[in-house]
């Protein structure tokens, strides 16, 4: 029985911040888990390193669920993006060494491949509508199949989901949080031309995504489906907060448009309702953030009873450790929808060697027992921790909003 012996929590900056759990058993197997929360990531490391890994030496590693029920039941104080996020990445780290153990792709002891690889959607941005479109071509001849479109506002000096470089983003990118000024009727002008532009280039053989952010009412948000009904869109995310969940049923009784929603949930009580209800169609919750690939897969089962696939957020915030626990398990879950791909940096990519490959549009982990990803260490080393925030948002009065 593999023992833990040691678990240490690897910070470190190549270009954003990751927040990497380590775990060694005394056969010799070690296991990696991702714990990144954008812009709060001391605070997962210290639950971790302060709370969580004195908890974990001397168990067997062998007994994921049993410690998953362990570290969620036994701290009392359940849920909240820092507890899983935490859980997360204990799980994810005990399924690569239990990979590792048996010699096998974690896909395979997770069911086995449902289909050949993972469709992935890429995210085409501009400052206007052309700079979009002529982005989300370049996607196309890439390959990709589904493509998020996000463009400038007019009015607007900056908003979510537009970059400064074309193919990296990266919000968290100041020592305090930024400011933006937003107006969600100069926004909801914006969309549905962005939509019919992106229909005209680029055909209907693609799926075209967009993501709200959070920033409308359920009502505007059930306006801006409509609007968008005649390009069929793959799907439209986070419309409105989802605290409350029945927020969702004013926008089912008013559009067709597909629902996602869920990459600030932390566990099935977050969802609970919408899936029940039959309120969204994808649900965007993820490894990292939602109490690992243990809680995932809860979730999923649950959500395929309910006709809901699976969407799981991949920002670059989430760590290729993350990356490749979302493909394992997106390869093997039945009610599989599609997989964000939002490509990290070179200097990520070195810090994190990995398996898992993009060919045509489609993603595959690999077949290197566990996950299939490393971490360098003294590579990592050579980036330490750099403060960094997301914006905030606040409309044109000046009143505080969501971003
Ligand atoms: O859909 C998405 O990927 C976004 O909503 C994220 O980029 C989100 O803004 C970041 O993960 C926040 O850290």
């Amino acid at each position: 029985m593999p023992r833990i012996v040691s678990a240490r929590v690897i910070v470190t900056c190549p270009g954003r911040n990751f927040v990497t759990l380590k775990i060694d058993c005394d056969d010799g197997s070690t296991g990696l888990g991702d714990a990144t929360l954008n812009g709060r990531e001391l605070a997962v490391a210290s639950y971790l390193t302060d709370h969580v890994i004195p908890c974990l030496i001397g168990r067997d590693a062998q007994r994921i669920e049993d410690i998953w029920q362990y570290l969620y039941k036994g701290a009392y104080w359940r849920r909240g993006p820092v507890t899983m996020s935490a859980i997360a990445a204990v799980d994810t780290a005990l399924w690569d060494i239990k990979g590792k153990i048996a010699g096998l792709p974690l896909y395979q002891l997770l069911g086995g491949a449902m289909r050949e690889g993972c469709m992935v959607y890429g995210h085409a941005n501009g400052a206007t509508i052309e700079d979009t479109i002529e982005a989300a071509l370049e996607y196309q001849r890439q390959g990709y199949k589904a493509i998020r479109l996000q463009s400038g506002v007019p009015g607007l000096a900056s908003t979510y989901g537009v970059s400064k470089d074309r193919y990296f983003y990266e919000p968290a990118d100041a020592d305090l949080p930024t400011e933006n000024v937003w107006s969600s009727e100069k926004y909801l002008r914006s969309v549905p031309p962005l939509f019919a532009a992106a229909r005209e280039a680029l055909g209907w053989d693609v799926h075209l995504l967009h993501d709200v952010h959070h920033r409308l009412t359920p009502i505007e948000a059930a306006r801006l489906g409509k609007d968008l009904e005649p390009y069929r869109p793959f799907w439209i995310e986070d419309s409105t907060p989802a605290e409350n969940q029945a927020n969702f049923r004013l926008i089912r009784q008013h559009s067709t448009t597909p629902l996602a929603v869920g990459e600030v949930f932390n566990s099935i009580w977050d969802c609970k309702g919408l899936i029940e209800e039959q309120l969204i169609d994808y649900i965007r919750a993820t490894v990292v953030h939602a109490g690992g690939i243990t809680h995932l897969r809860r979730i999923a089962a649950f959500a395929d009873l309910h006709n809901v696939r699976t969407g799981c957020h991949g920002a670059t915030d989430l760590s290729p450790v993350c990356m490749a626990a979302a493909l394992h398990f997106g390869l093997s879950v039945p009610n599989f929808g599609v997989q964000e791909y939002m490509r990290h940096t070179d200097e990520t990519d070195a810090v994190f060697p990995h398996g898992y490959s993009f060919v045509d549009g489609m993603m595959h982990p690999g077949d290197a027992p566990g996950l299939g990803v490393e971490l360098d260490e003294s590579l990592a080393a050579t980036f330490p921790y750099k403060r960094a925030y997301l914006p905030v948002n606040r409309r044109e009065d000046g009143t505080m909003h969501d971003w």
